[in-house]
C-alpha cells in the first residue's frame, strides 16, 4: 500500500478532526501518501482528493465538525455510484480509503470492501447506534453538550413551574436520550425503542407535579413515535391533565457542533491511528472504535445492518431515580 485516502461521512461529529489528524500524520509516519476527500462520498465520487502533509492537519484537533467536510450522497447508495468511486480511486492511484463515519456510511465501506477495494473504518456519529461498539466518536461530547443544555433549560424550568419537553437528537436510537435523562436527573424520558403512550406520560407529570416538584423534565428522543413537538401537540388540549404550564425545547444540530471533549479527541486520534494500521497489516474491512475501555477493531461485516440495543437495566434505573 503506498497512498491512501481518507474521508467523512454522514452527519459531522466532534472529534473527527482528531481523526483526520491522526489518519494523516500516522499515514506519513507509515510511509504512505495521503490524501483527503472533501464531502464525503460525493467528493469521492467526484474525485475531489487533495494532497494532505503533516502541516495540513496543524491545530485542528480541538475543533468541531470535520476539515475535509461532510455530505449524505444518494448516488454512493448505487452500485453505479459506488463503482465510480473505486474508478476514481484508481485513477488516482489510491490503494486504501479510511471512513470516518457513521452506520450509514459504515454500510457505504462494507459494500467497497465487498467490491474488493480495501477500507478501514472509523465509528463515528452522536447518535451512538453503531452494533458492536461501546461509544462511537462525538458522542460523549454530544452527551456533555445535551445536559448542559438540560442544566440550563431546568433552572427557568424551576423557576416558573413548568414542565419541559426536551428533544434530544439520535435518529432512531434511544441512546443520547437516555443518558442525557440519567445524567441530567430528568423526570421522565422517551425513547424510540419503547413504545411510550403519551397520556402516560401525562399521568407522570402530574404525579410529579402533585408531589409538590417545583419543575419536571421530559427527555424525548427525536425518534421516539411521539417526538417533543408530537407530546406538546397531544398535550395542548389535556393542560389540567398535566398540571405544569408546558414548553418545549428542540436541542437540534447544537447537539451535533462544538469543541470536541478530551474524550473525543484521544478517541479520535487513537481510531484514526488503528484504522491506518489495519490498512498497512493488510486487515482490510475493519472498523475501529471504543470498546471494553479501550480501542478496538470489529470486522464492518459484524457491525453493520443490526441494531444496537439500550441497555434495559439503564432504563428502569432512569425511573427509579424520578422520584
Ligand atoms: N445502504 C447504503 N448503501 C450504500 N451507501 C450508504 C448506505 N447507507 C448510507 N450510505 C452512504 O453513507 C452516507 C452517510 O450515511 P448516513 O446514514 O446519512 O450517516 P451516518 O454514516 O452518520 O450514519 C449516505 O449519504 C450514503 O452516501
Ligand atoms: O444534519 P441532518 O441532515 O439534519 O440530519 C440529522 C440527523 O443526523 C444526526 O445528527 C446524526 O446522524 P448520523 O450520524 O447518522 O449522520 C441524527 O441524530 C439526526 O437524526
Ligand atoms: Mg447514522
Amino acid at each position: 500500500m503506498k497512498r491512501i485516502a481518507v474521508l467523512t461521512s454522514g452527519g459531522d461529529a466532534p472529534g473527527m478532526n482528531a481523526a483526520i489528524r491522526s489518519v494523516v500524520r500516522v499515514g506519513i509516519a507509515e510511509g504512505l501518501e495521503v490524501y483527503g476527500v472533501e464531502q464525503g462520498y460525493a467528493g469521492l465520487i467526484a474525485g475531489r482528493f487533495v494532497p494532505m502533509t503533516v502541516r495540513s492537519v496543524g491545530g485542528i484537533i480541538g475543533l468541531g465538525g470535520t476539515v475535509l467536510g461532510s455530505a449524505r450522497c444518494p448516488e454512493f447508495r448505487t452500485e453505479e455510484g459506488r463503482r465510480k468511486a473505486i474508478e476514481q480511486m484508481q485513477a488516482h492511484g489510491i490503494d486504501g480509503l479510511v471512513v470516518i463515519g457513521g452506520g450509514g456510511s459504515q454500510t457505504g465501506s462494507l459494500l467497497l470492501h465487498r467490491m474488493g477495494f480495501p477500507v478501514a473504518g472509523v465509528a463515528s456519529t452522536i447518535d451512538n447506534d453503531l452494533y458492536g461498539f461501546d461509544l462511537t466518536l462525538g458522542v460523549d461530547t454530544a452527551l456533555n453538550t445535551a445536559l448542559e443544555s438540560l442544566d440550563r433549560i431546568r433552572s427557568t424550568a424551576s423557576s416558573h413551574h413548568r414542565a419541559f419537553l426536551v428533544e434530544v437528537m439520535g435518529r432512531d436510537c434511544g441512546y443520547l436520550a437516555l443518558m442525557t435523562a440519567l445524567a441530567g436527573g430528568a423526570e421522565v424520558v422517551v425513547v424510540p425503542e419503547v413504545d411510550v403512550d403519551p397520556d402516560a406520560v401525562a399521568r407522570e407529570l402530574r404525579e410529579a407535579y402533585e408531589r409538590g416538584k417545583s419543575h419536571a423534565i421530559v427527555v424525548v428522543a427525536e425518534g421516539a413515535r411521539y417526538n417533543a413537538a408530537a407530546m406538546a401537540e397531544h398535550f395542548r388540549e389535556r393542560r389540567d391533565e398535566v398540571g405544569f404550564e408546558l414548553r418545549m425545547t428542540v436541542l437540534g444540530h447544537v447537539q451535533r457542533g462544538g469543541t470536541p471533549t478530551a474524550f473525543d479527541r484521544l478517541l479520535g486520534t487513537r481510531a484514526g491511528a488503528m484504522a491506518v494500521k489495519l490498512l498497512v497489516e493488510g486487515r482490510h474491512g475493519h472498523i475501529a472504535g471504543w470498546l471494553e475501555g479501550k480501542v478496538q477493531a470489529l470486522p464492518l461485516e459484524e457491525v453493520v445492518g443490526k441494531k444496537r440495543p439500550l441497555e434495559p437495566d439503564l432504563l428502569s434505573l432512569a425511573e427509579v431515580l424520578a422520584q
